[in-house]
C-alpha cells in the first residue's frame, strides 16, 4: 500500500505551517525519516496524517483517502506514537499493549492479541518489563512501552514521533532496527520524526527534510543530506564524511550566523 500526501493545508488557529503540501507517493515497506530544525513542523505532518488535526487535502493510503475514513476505521490502517512519553500510570505494562491491540485489532482471537504481544515484547527486547507498572518505569522504559503499543497492531502505517528521544545507544539501534524489520517484513510504511540526522542515513530508505516555510524534500538519505542543504535548512557548518565501515555519516562543525 503506497501512501501519497496531496495538497495538505494545515496549521493552528488560520495561521498555516504547510500549504498545499504535496509528496512523491511512497512505497510500501519504506522507513522514512521526518527531519528539520525545531517548530519546521515535523509533529504537526504526523499528526494531521493521523487524523488528529483539521486540514484540507488528501491522505491516501493505496486507494483509500484516511482523511474522510472514520476513526473508527482509520484505527486499523495507522498507529501513531505522540512525541510526549506515555503518561506514568499505575497500569502495567502488558495491559495498556493489550488494550492498544484490541482498540484496532478486536477482530484477532484472545490467542492470535497473546501471542502479537508477546512477539512485540520479545523484538523490542523489553519481556522484563510486562508486568512492571509504567509509574514505575523511567522515562525510556515507558517510551519502549508507547513504541510496543504502536507496532503490537500491525498496522500498514505507522508514524512515529521522536521514538528514540528518551533512549540510550542499545536502545535507539534496537528501537530503528525493530521497525526496519517490521516494516520490510509486512510491507508496512513507517515515518519517524527524528533529530538524528545519522540514524536517518544508517536506517532510513528516504528522508524527508521540512524547512521554514513549508517546503519539503524527500530522496534517498545519502543523496538528500549535502552540506548546502544542512546549512539552508538547519543554519550549521556541516561535513558529511565516510566512516571506516563506509557508511555516510553527518559532522556538524559549528553554527552559522544566519540561515
Ligand atoms: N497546539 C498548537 N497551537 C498553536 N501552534 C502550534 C501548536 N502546536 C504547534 N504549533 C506551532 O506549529 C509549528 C510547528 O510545530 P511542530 O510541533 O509541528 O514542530 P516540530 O518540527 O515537531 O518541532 P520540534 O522539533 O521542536 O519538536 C510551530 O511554530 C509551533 O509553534
Amino acid at each position: 500500500m503506497s501512501l501519497k500526501l496531496e495538497k495538505l493545508t494545515v496549521g493552528y488557529r488560520r495561521r498555516p505551517v504547510f500549504r498545499d503540501l504535496s509528496l512523491p507517493a511512497i512505497e510500501p515497506g519504506a522507513l522514512v525519516a521526518v527531519v528539520g530544525p525545531n517548530a519546521v513542523g515535523k509533529s504537526t505532518l504526523l499528526k494531521s496524517i493521523a487524523g488528529l488535526l483539521s486540514m484540507s487535502g488528501r491522505v491516501c493510503l493505496s486507494d483509500d483517502n484516511l482523511t474522510a475514513m472514520p476513526a473508527t476505521r482509520r484505527v486499523h490502517r495507522l498507529g501513531y506514537l505522540p512525541q510526549p512519553l506515555p503518561q506514568a500510570i499505575p497500569l502495567v505494562a502488558y495491559e495498556t499493549v493489550f488494550s492498544a491491540c484490541r482498540s484496532a485489532r478486536g477482530d484477532w482471537s484472545r490467542g492470535d492479541t497473546e501471542q502479537a504481544i508477546e512477539q512485540v515484547f520479545e523484538t523490542l527486547g523489553i519481556r522484563d518489563l510486562a508486568l512492571r507498572r509504567l509509574s514505575e518505569m523511567s522515562g525510556g522504559q515507558r517510551q519502549m512501552v508507547g513504541l510496543a503499543q504502536v507496532l503490537v497492531r500491525q498496522t500498514p502505517l505507522m508514524l512515529l514521533d521522536e521514538p528514540t528521544s528518551a533512549l540510550d545507544l542499545h536502545w535507539q539501534l534496537n528501537v530503528l532496527n525493530a521497525v526496519r524489520n517490521a516494516t520490510r517484513e509486512s510491507g508496512a510504511i513507517a515515518l519517524v520524526a527524528s533529530h538524528d540526522l545519522n540514524l536517518a542515513l544508517r536506517f532510513c530508505d528516504q528522508v524527508l527534510v521540512l524547512a521554514p516555510g513549508g517546503q519539503a524534500v524527500m530522496g534517498p538519505p545519502a543523496e538528500v543530506l549535502t552540506p548546502a542543504l544542512l546549512a539552508r535548512t538547519y543554519g550549521v557548518d556541516a561535513r558529511i564524511e565516510t566512516c571506516s565501515r563506509g557508511h555516510p555519516i553527518v559532522l556538524a562543525d559549528r553554527p552559522l550566523a544566519s540561515r
